[in-house]
């Protein structure tokens, strides 16, 4: 479960593990005239969360912490105002879509997920205030509602929704709003690693504007046959914005270099970075390989696994 709801009447809590995503495979087509990209890819929730909590209080203002945990793996600071935090703006939407008058409540959000990494932790941590806010004050807004509201705050909002409603495993397409998720999923073990040093999503994108000569489509058989094709071998992901990446953070290509002199095996960039993951033969492979990782290569490493599926 990704959530707990604490009914103390007149207080009620409802508390929510927001999971990072990992992107196993990212296939990106040519700029559209809007500026974005169409995208195909298959995107996983993985055991590693920021913490939310909503709880209603009394008065009449919202109240918001929002902070970096203090054992966080990848110390950052919170660089940006409430009001340009997804959960605020998740919250504002809220308020917007239901007739229904939500009462003031204070808001918690512990971070773990480090920011600029392609783990999708602001995204995450908004699907987790559409779910929590929707549970607390039964607003009875349906999941494909609270899908489509999470593609307005940004594209891998939707994903991340649906990963709070039991459905880990999707493939994205269009911008990456449309989600079909999937009911069936081998579990993946990673080895995460989370440099200290961010990309921003689009700074990634006009990168990879200018890196592509020829506009390819997005390869969506290719993703397909990989979400399909069993266990997930360790040279089966791939991503398209890699190389973008390691454009707009030059340390990335020299330390995923490092990495794979160290476990030798392949390394992959997820999202628009900087994280990357390796894949394991199981759970004691990945945390195997994160000791290597921590130990050799100076970087945070984490081993994490894929989330179960809710039916
Ligand atoms: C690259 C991916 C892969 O899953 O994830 P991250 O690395 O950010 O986690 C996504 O496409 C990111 O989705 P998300 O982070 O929600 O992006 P948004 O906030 O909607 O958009 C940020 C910026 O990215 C660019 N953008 C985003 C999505 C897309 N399909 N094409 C784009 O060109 C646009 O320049 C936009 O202004
Ligand atoms: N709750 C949040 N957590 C992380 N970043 C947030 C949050 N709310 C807003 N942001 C903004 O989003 C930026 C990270 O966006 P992006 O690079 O797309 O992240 P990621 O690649 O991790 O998905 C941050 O630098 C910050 O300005």
């Amino acid at each position: 479960m990704t959530s707990r709801l604490t009914h103390v009447e007149p207080y009620a809590e409802a508390e929510m593990l927001c999971p990072a995503k990992v992107n196993l495979a990212l296939s990106v087509g040519a700029a559209q005239e809007n500026g974005y990209h169409p995208i195909v890819s298959w995107m996983v929730a993985v055991d590693f969360w920021d913490q939310l909590s909503v709880q209603c209080i009394e008065g009449i203002e919202d109240r918001y912490h929002i902070s970096f945990s203090e054992d966080a793996s990848v110390r950052q600071a919170v660089d940006w105002d409430v009001e340009k935090d997804l959960v605020y703006k998740a919250h504002q939407l809220m308020k917007r879509r239901v007739e229904k008058k939500i009462p003031p409540v204070e808001v918690t959000l512990k971070k773990y997920i480090p920011a600029g990494a392609g783990l999708g932790g602001g995204s995450s941590d908004a699907a987790g205030m559409l779910v929590g806010l929707n549970e607390l004050f039964e607003l009875g807004i349906g999941d494909d509602d609270l899908i489509a509201m999470g593609a307005e705050l940004g594209c891998d909002v939707g994903f991340a929704v649906s990963a709070f409603l039991g459905k880990p495993s999707a493939m994205a397409t269009g911008y990456g709003e449309v989600i079909e998720a999937m009911t069936h999923l081998e579990p993946v073990h990673l080895a995460l690693i989370m440099p200290n040093v961010g990309c921003a999503t689009a700074e990634v994108y006009n990168a990879f504007d200018e890196m592509s000569e020829d506009h390819k489509d997005v390869d969506h058989d290719g993703v397909w046959s990989l979400i399909k094709g069993g266990k997930l071998k360790a040279d089966g992901p791939f991503n398209d914005l890699a190389e973008a990446a390691e454009k707009v953070q030059p340390r990335l290509g020299e330390l995923r270099g490092r990495i794979y002199e160290a476990v030798h095996k392949p390394v992959h960039v997820t999202g628009s970075g900087s994280a990357m993951f390796v894949i394991g033969e199981s759970k004691e492979d990945a945390r195997k390989m994160m000791d290597i990782i921590v130990e050799r290569c100076d970087v945070a490493c984490i081993d994490v696994q894929t989330l179960k599926i809710n039916p």
